[in-house]
């Protein structure tokens, strides 16, 4: 079962692996074919009916591979206004042959045949897919209406025009057009509002790579931009706590928070690093905490802070000594909010009965300190990884050559990055970036996301700069990491 938008991103990185959208069009019109031919001998008269859009387009393809068949196409709208390069393209492909076309400009004009002809034995509902929004509009709603009133076995491509394929609902108001299909053909998974219709559903292998899936890419971007309307505040605050022995950790994560896109960053940590971190960046906002180590004593303090910010990072810096581990654990037994759990802080986290939802963020020796397994077989390593992650109940990103991120429900591979990142602060710097992603996403996404483009990062610092890459590199290189081509 596939959401629409999740496909969106799968459909990206499968181009970015090198299957671009094109080809998936035609292993689409293919199968939309083969369910013609499933229902109709040979000789059928067959309209194929279609949107300006991909979903239009694939049934622009299943014309060419109908030759047997009595086929008519109908555009509904103007050639011109085709709305992508390769629905235009397998147009453009389909004016030179011989299959008759017709385009509908004008919903009064529209009809399933000519006065002279045989009324369609099989109409394919190609108007609109998964790029609709709200009701139909003219043309398609009288469309919708006369191929509802034929006798012709409907097929609709993807999902029938005017239902919205994640819910099975009408996209319309109540009581609006839908087109009422016999058959489903949808692409490379089952769709979760289609089992509810009344209509038989084939899902088409469209030779979708499975690593469009499993691995992070590309994809995994669409949709995080910022709204332009937005204001201060809307694209997340974040609290790093950390810092003690270490001042380099807690800023990298910081800094590194702010250019993932978080509004403001600020660092709570103790103040004899305090005045350290803040030499570093004046856009940093920084908390002292009283004393050189945090401890159960600050409690309080940090809760009121992370009680006013979407999500916390906890660990960079904070080191083992003493108290520490009774600080974590007060703080997240006391926290019901989001948080990245990085570094000397994971220890705590099987230990720990907390409400917050918490994405950790271990190394594989880190990963075994919590009690977690790995494997050198890549796939049997994730599969331990999401048990453990169910078992704890959190969202685990277990770094390594390829990234593991998991949660109970799902398991995603990354592999951007490169053996440059072994430096220290690396991990800051994803631990930063994860806690910006989950203010404005789920936390698996927001782990999936971070590792992409900390590692994607990584790679274009690596190539700057080759074997001498450093942690302080990669905070600014985020923002062209995080653009989703
Ligand atoms: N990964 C994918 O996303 C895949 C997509 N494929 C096909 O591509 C389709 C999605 O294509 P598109 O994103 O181009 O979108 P559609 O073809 O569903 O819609 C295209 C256009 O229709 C117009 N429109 C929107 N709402 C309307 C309304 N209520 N009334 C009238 N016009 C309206 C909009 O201008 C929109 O851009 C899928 O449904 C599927 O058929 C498949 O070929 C396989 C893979
Ligand atoms: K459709």
């Amino acid at each position: 079962m596939i959401p629409t938008d999740r496909m969106a991103a799968v459909d990206a990185n499968a181009a970015a692996l090198g299957v671009p959208r094109k080809q998936l069009m035609e292993s689409s019109g293919n199968a939309v074919a083969r369910e013609v031919r499933a229902v109709a001998e040979p000789g059928a008269a067959v309209a194929l009916v279609c949107g300006r859009g991909n979903n239009g387009g694939d049934a622009l393809v299943a014309a060419r591979f109908l030759d047997e068949y009595d086929v008519a196409v109908h555009l509904l709208g103007r050639p011109e206004t085709i709305r992508t390069d390769i629905a235009r393209e397998n147009w453009a492909a389909l004016a030179n042959t011989d299959v008759p076309t017709e385009t509908v400009t004008d919903s009064r004009d529209f009809a399933l045949a000519a006065p002279d002809a045989d009324a369609p034995d099989v109409i394919v509902d190609a108007m609109l897919g998964s790029g609709i929004a709200g009701g139909l509009r003219e043309p398609e709603q009288t469309a919708a209406a006369a191929i509802n009133a034929s006798d012709a076995t409907v097929i609709a491509v993807d999902v029938p025009s005017g239902i919205d394929a994640d819910t099975g609902d009408l996209t319309g108001e109540s009581g609006s057009t839908a087109v009422e299909a016999d058959r489903v053909v949808t692409f490379h998974d089952e769709k979760p509002g289609l089992g509810s219709l009344d209509a038989a559903v084939t899902v088409a292998d469209i030779g979708i790579p499975a690593a469009a899936e499993r691995y992070t890419g590309p994809g995994d971007l669409l949709g995080l931009g910022r709204d332009p309307d937005s204001h201060k505040g809307d694209n997340g605050e974040v609290l790093v706590v950390g810092g003690g022995p270490y001042t380099g950790a807690p800023t990298l994560a910081a800094l590194a928070a702010l250019r993932a896109g978080a509004d403001l960053v600020r660092v709570a940590c103790p103040e004899s690093v305090a005045g350290a971190v803040q030499g570093f960046s004046p856009n940093l906002i920084v908390r002292p905490l009283p004393g050189d180590r945090v401890g159960s004593a600050h409690v309080e303090r940090v809760a009121s802070l992370a009680a006013g910010v979407d999500t916390v990072v906890l660990g960079p810096g904070l080191g083992d000594g003493d108290g520490v581990r009774e600080f974590v654990a007060e703080f997240l037994t006391a926290y019901d909010g989001r948080a990245v759990v990085d570094a000397d802080a994971l220890r705590v986290v099987p230990g720990v009965d907390t409400d917050a939802e918490l994405v950790c963020t271990p190394h594989q020796g880190e990963l075994v300190d919590m009690g977690g397994e790995t494997a050198s077989d890549p796939d049997e390593r994730a599969e331990l990884v999401r048990e453990f992650a169910a078992d704890l109940g959190h969202t685990l990103l277990v770094k390594g050559a390829v990234d593991v991120i998991a949660d109970g429900d799902g398991v995603r591979l990354n592999r951007t990055g490169n053996p440059g990142m072994t430096v220290g602060g690396t991990g800051d710097v994803l631990a930063g970036t994860v806690g910006a992603l989950a203010a404005v996403t789920d936390p698996f996404r927001a782990a999936a996301v971070g590792a992409y483009v900390v590692g994607r990062a990584g790679d274009a610092a690596a190539e700057a700069n080759g074997a001498g890459l450093v942690a302080t590199d990669l905070p600014d290189r985020l923002p062209e990491a995080m653009r989703d081509e």
